[in-house]
Formats: structure tokens, sequence, C-alpha cells
């Protein structure tokens, strides 16, 4: 038995209100909300003047476990999770090897449950490669599958260049369809334009118009299309152009709606003008695209044609981020600092707490039907975070715990910080210092 906490006198951000209240938890699940509530044995923690968030749940991150912990690992990248306030994280299926069958998936399920502090999940893998096995499976059984990342490895894999495998696999899966949505045969003569003038050396300012707004909107057309079709459940991943947004509908509640889309912090936080000062740094595919861009997405996020924020969280070594444009590898870690950002957008007046908590914290669990928890509600699972919304800090090498050691936000002041992490009821996080005994969950999908 561990011992019961109790938060007092807090802001408690839900389901589109703030009320101050107290929250007890006791057993792994918040056992009441109320008013001036008392518990003789509890640990009190004070939440006067901070806000108590339901646990971020990242939807898309790449933990890198098995095969690349050279540059992350699932035990460093959800501790830096929980700092950030995310409790709970899907993995994307390019680890090495590719998940791409039942028993590596598995596997990773098996591995996470040693070494996680926060709750995970796991997309299935799915390309031209095992489309046939994977329609063999119990496809419902999956939070989701995807073809995110596994073109690094075998190039020109990408479901959005493999016409007859998107068929089958829209024709007959039973759960989300999570894409990346980008034409990599459009890139590929992009990139040989700019080529021809630079060789290998082509400035990443380019990277927008080699991986341009073409080439995503196409591929997002085509998938929506698709989807359409075979009335399948589609999730188009890391959207980043003001256009595609508008292909989404945003008057459908998102528990309707078979069709539905992400962005994620750096394309909100990042656009054009960030490259000469970062170059390699913030080259991520999809590309970090204009100014415009970037305030249209956030446009679409408050307006609901965006359901979900995620990170993408990709780390890679700064050796592996070092080189020309054709070497430095795309992705850059981001999951300790998801919250901050959008945090960075309420203090400018741009979207209100509650749409925080809706995007980042609600919508990921209605979306991926994940059971008991995303809000703050007698029952669930104890996944909370408490946030002082004045407290200056800036992202520097000391205080970034992703195993690669970087980030691109260096030097940037944040003006909240995330104080306690609750993750399963347990205080894995308190000011800095972790209790590392507790292990996440498995994330549980909910039949309806
Ligand atoms: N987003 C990225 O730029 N990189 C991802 C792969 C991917 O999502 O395409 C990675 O795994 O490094």
């Amino acid at each position: 038995m561990t011992q019961p906490i109790l938060i007092k006198d807090t802001n408690v951000v839900n389901e589109g209100i703030i009320t101050n209240a107290d929250v007890l938890i006791a057993n792994g699940r918040i056992q009441k909300i109320g008013i001036a509530l008392h518990q003789w044995d509890a640990k009190v923690i004070s939440g006067n003047g901070k806000y108590l968030f339901p646990g971020v749940i990242d939807g898309q991150v790449h933990f890198r476990d098995p095969g690349l912990t050279h540059k992350a690992d699932l035990y460093t990248e959800s501790k830096a999770a929980i700092a950030g306030g995310v409790t709970s994280f899907i993995d994307m299926p390019n680890t090495k090897p590719n998940v791409l069958t039942l028993k590596l998936w598995e596997n990773k399920y098996r591995m996470a449950a040693q070494k996680s502090l926060a709750n995970f999940g796991f997309f299935m893998g799915v390309n031209a490669d095992n489309i046939e096995d994977i329609l063999q499976m119990d496809t419902s059984q999956f939070l989701a599958v995807s073809d995110d990342g596994l073109y690094f490895t075998k190039k020109g894999n990408l479901l959005a260049d493999n016409p007859q495998v998107m068929e089958k696999l829209f024709a007959h899966c039973q759960c989300i369809i999570a894409v990346h949505a980008e034409k990599e045969a459009l890139i590929t003569a992009n990139e040989a334009v700019y080529k021809l003038q630079y060789g290998n050396d082509i400035p990443f300012k380019f990277h927008p118009q080699i991986r341009n707004e073409q080439a995503c909107i196409e591929a997002t057309r085509d998938f929506i299309a698709l989807a359409t079709k075979y009335n399948a459940r589609l999730h188009i991943l890391h959207l980043t152009t003001a256009s595609e947004a508008q292909l989404f509908d945003k008057t459908i509640p998102l528990t309707d709606k078979n069709i539905t889309t992400e962005v994620c912090v750096q394309h909100l936080w990042f656009s054009e003008k960030d490259y000469d000062r970062l170059g390699a740094f913030i080259k991520w595919n999809p590309s970090i695209k204009s100014e415009a861009d970037r305030k249209g997405l956030l446009q679409a996020l408050t307006d609901n044609h965006i359901d979900l924020v995620t990170t993408d969280h990709a780390p890679h070594t700064l050796e592996e981020k070092s080189g020309n444009y054709f070497t430095a590898l795309s992705g850059a870690p981001m999951v300790q600092h998801s919250l901050n950002i959008m945090l960075e957008f309420f203090k400018q007046g741009i979207i209100s707490l509650e749409k925080i908590a809706e995007k980042m914290c609600h919508n990921p669990a209605i979306l991926y039907q994940i059971e008991n928890r995303g809000f703050i509600r007698e029952g669930y699972y104890a996944d909370l975070v408490l946030v002082d919304m004045n407290r200056e800090w800036m992202v520097s090498k000391d205080n970034i715990l992703y195993k690669c050691g970087w980030s691109p936000l260096e030097g940037t002041v944040f003006q909240t910080k995330v104080t306690h992490t609750l993750v399963n009821g347990n205080l894995v996080y308190e000011e800095g210092h972790f209790n590392e005994d507790r292990k996440g969950k498995a994330l549980v999908k909910h039949n309806t």
C-alpha cells in the first residue's frame, strides 16, 4: 500500500472548465475531487496558485528501444517525458528491428514494463513487407498501426507511395491507421533540382522547398479519399501546412470522427526563419514550413480542425545531426518541453488552458480509446501534472534529460514549470527529483 496523496487547493483544468478543488489520490486512482478534503495519513501537496492538468498523453514518440539505444531508450526518454508532464506515450515502430511482427510488438511491451517510468503503448508497424501478415491478424488488438519512420530503413516503402498496399490495408484494417503523409517521389524530384545547384551541401533552409507543401497535401488528400472510400479509421500524423488542416472537419465531435489529425509542438513553435540559426537541429520530416503555416496550424488547432498535439519526439546524437543535408538525420527531441511550449502559447493569449488539456490529455485518450486516463475524474488513474504558471527557467544542457543530451530549444526561457508529476497515483517527479520505484503500465484499449 502506498501512502495516499492529497493535493490541496489547486486549480483543476479539466473538461472545459477550471475549478478550485482538492484532489485525493489512493491506490493508484483519483478517489475524490472536492472542497476541504481531509485524509489523516495522506502526503499533502499544496497546489495553491498552481494548475493541475491530467497527465499529458503523447500520441507519437520515437524512444528508439530496442536497437537504437545509443541515442535514447525507454528509461531515459520516459524520465524526460515525466519531467515535462507527459505521463503516457505511444511509441513508433521504426526501432531496430522494425516492429513488423506480433512477436516484436509484444516484446516492446515486455521491455517497457521493465524500463519505462511512464505508461506506454506501441504502434504496430505496417508497410509493403508485412501487409499480408497484418491482415491475417486481429488488428482490433492494436491501438493503431503505423508506417511512420519505416521508410528510413527501406526507401520508397511509405504507404503513401504504395497504392496497392494502401488499398488492402484501408479495406480490412480494424483499428486506426496512423500515417506519415508525404509523397516520396515528389521529394526525390525536388532533391535532384537542389542537388544540381548545391551538390550535397544544400542549405537546410531549403528543406521546406524539398519536403514541400505539395508533397504533404497530395499524400494527405489521397489518404483521405481512400479512408472515405472504405470508411476506414484514418489518423494523419504530424500535419505541417495550414492548407492540409482545412481538409479536416472541425464540426464533428471527436468521438464520431473517422478521419483525424494532429500537429507537433515544433511545427507550432518553429518556422522557416529559424533554419539559418538552427540548421539541421530543426530538420524534421515532414519539414518545418513557413510562418504562415505555423500561424495557420495554431489557428486550426484552436478551431478544432486539428485534434491532438504530439511531439514526434525523435532524438538523434549530435554526431548524427552533423553533416550535410543528406547525411544529417531528420528529427529532434521534444517530449520534455511540449507542455511548456503550449503553456507559452497560453501566456501569449493564443490558446486557453482548457484547450491545451483537451488537445494534449483528453483527446489522445478519446482518439486511441485509452481506458480510464486522460481526464481528472474520480475512479480514473491518477496521472496528474501540477504546474507553477509563474516560474521562469531556461532550457540548457544541465536540465535536458534526453539521452542524446541536446535540444533545439537550448537557450529558450519558459515562464512555466512542472513541479510534480504523478503516474498511476505515484509521485514520480517532485521539484527536480525522481522516485523510480514504480514503473509505468501498458495503456489498455477500451471496447466501445
Ligand atoms: N520525424 C522525423 O524527422 N524523424 C523520425 C521518423 C519520422 O517520423 O519520419 C525519426 O524516427 O527520426
